[in-house]
């Protein structure tokens, strides 16, 4: 079976400044992936090469693939990229709603990567796909906000509906960027638990960069360290120490962050002992 992301080599530069070297990263089908560093470390940036947002370096030796095909090799898009992005759901700290439209069509929108342009653009939605995205809406717990104009919604619930978007969606693999950094913690935990869930019930690959490091540690089993362009850590989380950290965000960690240990885990990730605040 393919990774469901594989990079190679890839390096890119934003005038002159190199922010990512010579990454390679393999994510197999099912895993849950935190993608953790501090400000400026180039998660968002591999995260939308990742989803053919962005495009690494010309002429460099580079390839990323999802789901076993091409999203960009040596610089360049594939130009099938549109066709592979209906497999990849994005989700941004800033929700990317449209505002203005019902939260029900603001999910809609996620089957417009699987339908003929003609009929997404006069926005002819079949009964299957309008269940479709109600059962999405369902399963965020927001069915009955679905006539409700999607700006009115707090950024908990926005978010929540951008998860159901990707759901509708159908995107094998998750990327989210930042879910959680503009929500209070009980937001933060209920968007976590909704892409755990669709990991472990679904099957779908996640990967999420992580501001806070106690949501990585609690709900993936896994984590992808950047520091300054470069992996610095991939391994698992019980093997992640507050020595290790410290060094990853030169001494930045505010481990007063770290949730209380009597908080209730979703997951059951074994929390290192180091991490544990008392
Ligand atoms: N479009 C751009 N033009 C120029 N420089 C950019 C651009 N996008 C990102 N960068 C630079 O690339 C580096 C990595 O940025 P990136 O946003 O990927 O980091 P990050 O780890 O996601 O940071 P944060 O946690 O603050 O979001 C930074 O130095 C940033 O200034």
């Amino acid at each position: 079976m393919h990774p469901a992301i594989h990079v190679t080599g890839l390096n890119k530069s934003f005038g002159g400044k190199q922010v990512l070297f010579d990454l390679g990263l393999a994510v197999e089908p099912g895993e849950m992936v935190a993608l953790i560093g501090a400000s400026g470390s180039g998660k968002s940036t591999l995260l939308r090469h990742l989803a053919g947002l962005a495009c690494g370096n010309r002429h460099d030796s580079s390839s990323i693939r999802v789901l076993g095909q091409s999203v960009q090799a040596e610089g360049r898009l594939n130009g099938q990229v549109r066709r592979l992005r209906a497999e990849i759901g994005y989700i941004f700290q800033q929700f990317n709603l449209v505002g203005r439209l019902s939260v029900l069509s603001n999910v809609l929108l996620g089957r417009l990567g699987r339908m003929p342009r003609w009929r997404g653009s006069l926005g002819l939605f079949s009964q299957e796909e309008k269940q479709r995205a109600m059962a999405a809406l369902e399963r965020v717990g927001l069915a009955e906000y679905a006539h409700r104009r999607a700006s009115t919604l707090s950024g908990g619930q926005q978010q929540r509906v951008a998860i159901a978007r990707a759901l509708t969606q159908e995107a094998e693999v998750i990327l989210a960027d930042e879910p959680i950094a503009s929500l209070d913690p009980e937001s933060a935990r209920k968007v976590m638990d909704i892409l755990a869930d669709i990991n472990e019930k679904d099957g779908k690959t996640v990967v999420v960069t992580l501001h806070q490091v106690d949501y990585a540690v609690r709900y993936c089993e896994r984590v992808v360290a950047l520091k300054a362009g470069r992996i610095h850590y991939d391994g698992t989380v019980q093997a992640l120490s507050g020595t290790f950290l410290n060094d990853l965000y030169d001494g930045d960690l505010d481990t007063g962050l770290l949730l209380p240990v009597r908080e209730q885990r979703q997951r059951d990730i074994p929390l290192p002992v180091s991490l544990i605040a008392a």
